[in-house]
């Protein structure tokens, strides 16, 4: 079964110790929600994950093979960061063509929500329709896991409702790992929920869990997951 395993994950920014001794792992068809209060690493998490960002010590392994930098196994992961990546002066229709593989890029091309953008420059779009395509290429690629970081941030609750059926319908054969201050549309996807609190990671089994480490505030209302 493939895995992948993330260990002793460990991380200072000058004297402030943001990741402790961290673990994490994931399967295809899994979609881990990455929880935490501002600042608490998550950022840091996924882009060390993905090999973006040094760590000061780190393990990572993906089918009991080690692995030094995800990012350069083309084939494996793929990083939403929170900043727009797309460059602004190239059509809608040229970027898909050049980010997937005809496959793919057909199914893209093919969404009702992308059709009306396709002649359109990046810099034409607003900041909401520019996230959705980053999401759509970000999620179309042929890799085993997909990180995420704030996907529904500044998406409208119609955009976030497709984002999550794009999601779900790609975790039949892909892992994710998402983290969103959204937490109630994150919950609502997830299979397992990670809470990232003092530069270590709780596995939350309840959601009163997220009340009691202080994450939610005692009045939030429960959702279905966890
Ligand atoms: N390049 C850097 N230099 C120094 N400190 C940094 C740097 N990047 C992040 N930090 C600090 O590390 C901590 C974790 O930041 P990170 O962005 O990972 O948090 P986060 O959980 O993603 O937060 P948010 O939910 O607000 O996006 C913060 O205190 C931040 O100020």
């Amino acid at each position: 079964m493939s895995e992948l395993h993330v260990d002793s994950i460990r991380k200072r920014f000058g004297d402030k110790q943001i990741l402790n001794d961290i673990f994490i792992s994931c399967k295809p068809g899994q979609i881990i929600a990455l929880l935490g209060r501002n600042g608490s690493g998550k950022s840091t998490l996924l882009k060390i994950i993905f090999g973006s960002l040094s760590a000061d010590n780190k393990f990572i392994k993906v089918d009991d093979r080690k692995i030094d930098s995800l990012y350069q196994k083309r084939k494996l992961i793929h990083y939403l960061a929170q900043d727009n990546f797309l460059p602004n002066h190239v059509k809608i229709k040229n970027i898909i063509r050049c980010f997937c593989d005809t496959k793919n890029a057909a199914l893209i091309m093919g969404n009702d929500l992308i059709i009306p953008f396709l002649q359109k420059k990046v810099n034409q779009l607003s900041g909401g329709e520019k996230r959705i395509m980053e999401i759509l290429l970000v999620v179309h690629s042929n890799v085993k896991y997909v990180l995420l970081d704030e996907p529904f941030n500044g998406s409208s609750p119609l955009h976030i409702e497709i984002i999550k059926e794009l999601i779900k319908e790609h975790s039949k054969n892909k892992g994710f790992i998402i983290t969103d201050h959204d937490y109630k549309n994150v919950l609502d996807i997830s299979s397992t929920v990670i809470l990232m609190d003092s530069g270590n990671t709780r596995v939350i089994k309840e959601f009163s869990e997220l009340i009691d480490y202080g994450y939610l505030p005692a009045t939030s209302e429960r959702t279905q997951h966890p």
